[in-house]
């Protein structure tokens, strides 16, 4: 899986906002910096389908060969990460999760409830998955956001400074943690960032959008 921008230009009105020419690898994390209003979340916006007027694009989104232009937000197969972890509050991990998984692959309830013990497994989180989301603490919501994320089985990351609410010990840590589980999944993502420590950490390509 790889995610190609290609000569894809961002206009808002007339004005062009951005213009960017790049292929993300599977498992690459790009850093996209820039000053305020130089168009991050924009950017974002228009690779997960949700850009609205006064802004408009040209050139192509694909993943895989596969241009995104046409699919509407969910069925472009890309995952999204915000500041906050957004989790639905009166809802346990395991149905946070479970509401993200796809209904055609798993069938059942009880299908879906074991993997989602298996995810929680695979990264040593099994004691959370019966847990109300708001006793977590700010870094456990942070990772079950993730692993949401991917219970959808996304294409494609989007990650708005999904750690800038974190303290710093904790951000390095959760940052590590979110960039392997990307990698290990071959995922292609995009980070939103103001830490250039970020960027560093992702290692991947990294682009400065210019204000306008
Ligand atoms: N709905 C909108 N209508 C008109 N202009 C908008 C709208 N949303 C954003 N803008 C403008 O478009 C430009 C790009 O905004 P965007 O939010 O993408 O910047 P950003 O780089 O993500 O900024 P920040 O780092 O502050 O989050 C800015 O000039 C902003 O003011």
């Amino acid at each position: 899986m790889a995610l190609t921008l290609r000569e894809l230009e961002i206009f808002k009105g007339s004005a062009l906002l951005l213009s960017l020419d790049v292929t993300v690898d599977e498992g690459e994390i790009l850093t996209v910096m820039g000053p305020s209003g130089s168009g991050k979340s924009t950017l974002l916006q228009a690779i997960a389908g949700h850009l609205d007027t006064p802004f408009s694009f040209s050139g192509s989104i694909s993943i895989d060969g596969t241009n995104l232009a046409s699919q509407p937000p969910h069925r472009r197969g890309v995952g999204v990460m915000f500041q906050d972890a957004l989790l639905f509050e009166h809802m346990t991990v395991e149905q946070n999760i479970m509401f993200a998984m796809p209904s055609a692959k798993y069938q059942t309830k009880s299908r879906k409830r074991e993997a989602v013990a298996k995810l929680l497994h695979a990264v040593e989180l099994d004691e959370m998955q019966h847990r109300v989301v708001t006793t977590l603490s700010g870094g456990q919501q942070s990772r079950i956001s993730l692993l949401r994320t991917l219970a959808a089985e996304p294409q494609a990351v989007l990650l708005d400074e999904p750690f800038s609410k974190l303290d710093t010990a904790l951000r390095q840590h959760i940052r590590e943690w979110t960039f392997t589980q990307l990698r290990e999944r071959n995922i292609p993502a995009l980070l939103v960032t103001h830490d250039s420590a970020d960027a560093v950490s992702a290692g991947g390509q990294a682009i400065e959008l210019s204000s306008c």
